[in-house]
């Protein structure tokens, strides 16, 4: 096995093949499955059934396409024993999509590597919950132009806001089924600590937004975390995150010990 793929090759994709393209002694994208009838980089294989990736059999594929390509895909890949790196962490919001990815994990004898994505403080949450978490609160901001596309734009006049607007609360469940392309890390943040329904997302479009800032606010046995980032969005999405791009590269690199 060698090689990485990724599946679709949207500003994400195409930011980790040039950071990796760049440095020589890092693994490299190879193979990229597309959508039936999709183009794509040249210099690559491409592929546009799950079957022709199998057979050239990469050492890890990273899916950069939304939950319904790991839907399509995942359990195939998994149960060929080919690793997944899951990039829409939304879709482990479908508790079936979710067992049934497990349990072709477990078959193929791959793994299924969640990625950190935007955001951080994944690992405390972790360990905080083994000794109980009371509450977790995760609340996302962007600015007007990052909204646009999404529900929000149902919800409130993303161009007439003079101020900080909040426009979604609900479970991290509801929110990353709502808003799958924005709310993926509210569904990291809440399988690493009181899980999908005991999760508060709050989903915010701010016109003073300097970049894409996520925070989370837990509380249990062991105290009180806050946690804050602001991203600089990727050049490609404005939606993405780069830092998301780069905790893919971060897993890539650590999966292929380099
Ligand atoms: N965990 C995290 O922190 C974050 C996760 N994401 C997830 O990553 C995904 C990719 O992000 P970007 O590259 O910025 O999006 P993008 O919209 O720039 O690119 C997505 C690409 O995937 C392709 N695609 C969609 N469905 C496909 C399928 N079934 N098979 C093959 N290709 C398919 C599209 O044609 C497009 O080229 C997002 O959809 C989102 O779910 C995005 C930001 C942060
Ligand atoms: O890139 C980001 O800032 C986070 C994001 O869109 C997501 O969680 O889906």
């Amino acid at each position: 096995m060698s090689g990485v793929a990724t599946i679709g090759f949207g500003a994400m994709a195409r930011s980790l093949a040039e950071s990796l393209g760049r440095d020589p002694r890092a693994p490299q994208i190879t193979d990229c499955l597309l959508r039936p009838g999709a183009a794509g980089p040249s210099g690559l294989r491409l592929h546009h059934r799950a079957e022709t990736l199998i057979d050239a059999r990469p050492a890890l594929v990273v899916e950069c396409a939304g939950p319904a390509a790991i839907a399509e895909h995942g359990p195939a890949l998994l149960s060929a024993g080919i690793d997944l790196a899951i990039v829409s962490v939304g879709a482990l919001c479908d508790d079936a999509l979710h067992a049934r990815l497990l349990c072709a994990a477990r078959d193929g004898g791959a793994q299924m590597l969640p990625v950190t994505g935007a955001i951080g403080g994944l690992d405390l949450l972790e360990a905080a919950r083994l000794a109980g978490l009371d509450s977790v609160t995760y609340r996302g901001i962007k600015p007007p132009p990052a909204w646009a596309g999404s529900p929000a734009e149902q919800l409130i006049d993303l161009g007439a806001l003079r101020g900080a607007t909040v426009f979604y609360r609900g479970t991290a469940r509801q929110a990353a089924g709502a808003f799958p392309k924005n709310a993926n890390v509210a569904a990291a943040a809440a399988l690493a600590g009181t899980g999908l329904d005991a999760t508060q997302v709050e989903l915010v479009a701010d016109p003073e937004a300097t970049g894409n800032r996520h925070e989370i606010l837990a509380r249990g046995a062991f105290g009180e975390m806050r946690f804050e980032v602001t991203n600089r969005p990727l050049p490609g999405n404005p939606r993405t995150s780069w830092l998301a791009a780069l905790s893919v590269e971060a897993l890539v690199r650590a999966h292929a010990g380099r």
